[in-house]
């Protein structure tokens, strides 16, 4: 088995050396189009293979598709990543064209790929990557609550002291600041409610902490985060690959489902070899369908760029 990474930036490189260390495929493909980047990155990964103790192949290279042949499932990271006091959705103007041009050079050598998309606006560019490659929709996989539901796991470990692999709690909406739902009514702790270990208090600076995780990590850093993205592109991967049929909530298109036609949008999904093989549905509250109505329309606004411009 193959999977590629394009994109050997931060957040393809790190997806890149996960994906190897938990043996996900035979070989993996790091892609860039800057000359040499991904082929030093794929050798410092593979240098990782005496120590760490894995098998995996790793090849980097410059924007050379014939080598991305026959992969089961690809990353699509590539693109600029935004700097501190920008929107993820200012990086449309550039990240549209080059989503839209990888798609379809990875479907021209991968027919059968699973596509997992990570550049931002995330859910606008899973939506043009489904619109500019025609594929199935279960094929075209938008990553983004995975990694907003690790840091609100996170965000409750610290106010209530349990670890965040015994919590279970998700993260709706759009991959943006202001659209993401972080349903704290919902997330338990060993199927107690957190909200029994919470005041109001906790429970607002929890979701609002949550909703601005990858703004605050953007402000510390100078660029956005590479760590939990890379972490959460490899276990969306594993799902796949090792057909665990996970639950996660990923950007997929939406036909009715939560109220929302023709739009990728963060849901519960089952992840297994299929890819998005079943959005679930989840009961939400009038609070929590207002919030999804009103995330749907600001995604919905992002997604007319693509028109208006002509890129779909
Ligand atoms: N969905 C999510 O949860 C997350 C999304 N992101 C997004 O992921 C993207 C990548 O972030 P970083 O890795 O930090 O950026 P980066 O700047 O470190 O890496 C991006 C890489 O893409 C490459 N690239 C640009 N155009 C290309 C093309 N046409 N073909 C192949 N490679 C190309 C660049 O040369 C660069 O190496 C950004 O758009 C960022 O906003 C980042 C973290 C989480
Ligand atoms: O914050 C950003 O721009 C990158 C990203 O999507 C995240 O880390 O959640």
């Amino acid at each position: 088995m193959k999977i590629t990474v394009i994109g050997a930036g931060a957040v393809g490189a790190t997806a890149a050396d996960n994906i190897s260390r938990k043996e996900l495929a035979e070989e993996v493909i790091l892609l860039d189009i800057k000359e040499g980047v991904a082929e030093g990155k794929a050798q410092d990964i593979a240098q990782t293979a005496a120590l760490l103790g894995f098998d995996t192949k790793i090849v980097g290279v410059t924007n050379d598709y014939e080598k991305t042949a026959g992969s089961t499932v690809a990353v699509i990271t590539s693109g600029i990543p935004r700097k501190p006091g920008m929107t993820r959705e200012e990086l449309i103007g550039t990240n549209a064209n080059i989503v839209k041009s990888v798609a379809e050079n990875l479907l021209k050598y991968s027919p059968e790929v699973i596509l997992l998309v990570v550049s931002n606006p995330m859910d606008t560019m899973t939506y043009l990557a489904l619109k500019a490659t025609g594929i199935a929709k279960n094929r075209v996989i938008g990553m983004g609550g995975a990694l907003d539901s690790a840091r609100f796991k996170y965000q409750i470990s610290r106010h209530t002291s349990a670890s965040p692999s015994d919590l279970n709690a998700i993260v709706i909406g759009g991959h943006g600041d202001t659209t993401m739902i972080p349903l704290i009514r919902q997330a338990t702790w060993n199927s107690i409610p957190v909200t029994d270990f919470l005041s109001q208090e906790q429970q607002d600076q929890v979701i609002a902490d949550t909703m601005v995780g990858g703004a605050t990590l953007t402000k510390l850093i100078g660029t956005s985060a590479w760590y939990a993205p890379g972490a959460a592109i490899a276990a969306m991967t594993e799902s796949i690959v090792r057909d665990q049929k996970k639950l996660f909530t990923a950007s997929v298109l939406l036909n009715g489902e939560y109220g929302q036609e023709d739009i990728n949008l963060g849901v519960p999904v089952i992840i297994g070899k299929g890819g998005a093989e079943k959005i679930v549905s989840l009961n939400l509250n009038e609070e929590e369908q207002t919030k999804f109505a009103a995330s749907a329309d600001a995604v919905r606004n992002m997604n007319n760029v693509l028109t208006e411009s002509k890129i779909i």
